[in-house]
């Protein structure tokens, strides 16, 4: 490790540099620019601070780096919610998944709008006006007790903990904040006798029952996944275990309204065809088939047979709604080869996209805007993905009308948007 030389023109992994951190960039990390000349992504930084930071890795055009001391502190700098993941202790010892937990949940919002309202301008060539709305008492608990999902792992030598930030090694922590309470006090117990391995460790906490705990060593499961009740208001899911479902404990319920409020009544035709495309157990299905009313006609469609079978049940009161175990891309092929009119009560419908991270893509976007519904209700959880998609929406005749954000996750980086785009 050696302090590098302010004009020296080269990094090297390793060296010990002094950053004036910039802006927040996409992943949790900020950008700062070396005296050679070279951008550092810094993580644990903000904006405006100088820090002394290590280099871990050296790429053709950029290094990244982890603060080990701030010199100069931002004013919206606080003690990290997560006390393991503080600067003060080793990089190498810092749990991921609390890349915000440095500042206010507040300013955390802020920083999430930038990246999110960076990606579409840079990819997507709009800029709209919106704020990143936060959930229920999270300011007032500073974004903590809202994981309802939570994984641990477990190394050879049977230590139990979350991984490091950037890394695969397992690190022993005291508490998990941002975990719903009883999930960390079952998982404090765990961590304390130390479990079998290699494998991992799921932790949920369901609406309704307590928490449930399963693990997967050397690959092989303990146990199969139970079915378990997931509510929305008044309305029922039964999800699996294993499965998808919105990790934090008020994030289906605003997913589901913020869905019913992106669909432009204007262009809603109760009548159509609909399709919830990455459907999963049916929750966005559910929410366009509550506006359509009784006789809603809405396709779930999803990749995960068990989920398909579960959206079934969960969608079982509207005779109409169907649900199609698929790959979208595939799916949306066969729909177009349909008859006439299929594809009339299709184009007349609304299609709810909710892709993984790498979003929708060309694969799924092409297919889809021949397909050519009268409007796209695009819920995101990457703001890269989002701006990508909205670029190849926008050359293919749809334009973006609405944009809302949410906080869903609390801490971390990751930012939700619920997008409109009507077929121009
Ligand atoms: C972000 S989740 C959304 C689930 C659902 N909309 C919800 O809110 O509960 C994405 C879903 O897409 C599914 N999936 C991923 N890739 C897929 C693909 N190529 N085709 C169909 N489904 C896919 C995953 O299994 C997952 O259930």
């Amino acid at each position: 490790m050696t302090e590098s030389n302010a004009s020296s023109p080269e990094l090297a992994e390793g060296d010990i540099v002094e950053l004036t951190v910039g802006e927040v960039a996409h992943g949790g990390i900020f950008v700062a620019r070396h005296s050679s000349g070279r951008v550092v992504f810094v993580s644990d930084a903000l904006p405006g601070e100088r820090v002394r930071a290590q280099v871990t890795e050296i790429k053709k055009r950029h290094a990244r780096a982890e603060t080990l001391q701030v010199l100069e502190a931002s004013p919206e700098r606080l003690e990290h919610v997560w006390a393991e993941a503080d600067v003060s202790r080793d990089p190498a010892e810092r749990p991921g998944g609390a890349e915000f937990g440095h500042t206010s949940v507040a300013f955390g919002r802020e920083l999430k709008r930038r990246v999110l309202a960076d990606a579409l301008s840079r990819f997507g060539g709009v800029e709209p006006d919106f704020e990143v709305v936060g959930l229920g008492d999270d300011d007032a608990t500073r974004g903590c007790g809202w994981r309802t999902r939570v994984t641990l792992h477990v190394d050879e030598a049977g230590r139990v903990g979350p991984f490091a930030a950037r890394s695969h090694d397992v690190v022993r922590v005291g508490s998990l904040p941002l975990a719903y309470a009883d999930i960390d006090e079952l998982a404090q117990q765990i961590i304390a006798k130390g479990h079998r391995g290699p494998g991992r460790i799921d932790f949920v906490a369901p609406a309704d029952s307590e928490v449930r705990m399963r693990a997967r060593v050397k690959g092989t499961s303990t146990r199969k996944p139970e079915l378990l009740t997931e509510r929305v208001g008044e309305r029922e899911f039964t999800v699996s275990e294993d499965g998808f479902w919105q990790v934090h404990r008020l994030a289906a319920a605003t997913l589901y309204e913020a869905v019913r409020e992106a669909i432009d009544p204007e262009h809603f035709d109760a009548e159509a065809q609909h399709y919830d495309l990455f459907g999963g157990v049916g929750l966005l299905a559910a929410a366009v088939a509550e506006l359509a009313g009784a006789d809603a006609r809405v396709e779930s469609v999803e990749a995960a047979a068990v989920a398909t079978e579960l959206a079934l049940r969960n969608l079982s009161e509207w005779s109409g709604a169907t649900a199609k175990t698929g790959r979208v891309d595939r799916y949306l092929q066969g729909v177009l080869e349909g008859g006439a009119d299929a594809l009339a009560a299709s184009r007349a419908g609304t299609v709810v996209l909710d892709p993984p991270r790498s979003g929708a893509r060309a694969d799924v976007i092409e297919p889809l805007v021949v397909l050519g519904p009268q409007q796209i209700i695009y819920v995101a959880c990457d703001p890269v993905a989002l701006g990508r998609d909205t670029g190849l929406l926008r050359e293919r005749g749809y334009e973006l009308t609405r944009l809302r954000s949410y906080d869903l996750f609390p801490n971390t980086h990751h930012v939700e948007a619920v997008a409109t785009f009507l077929r121009a």
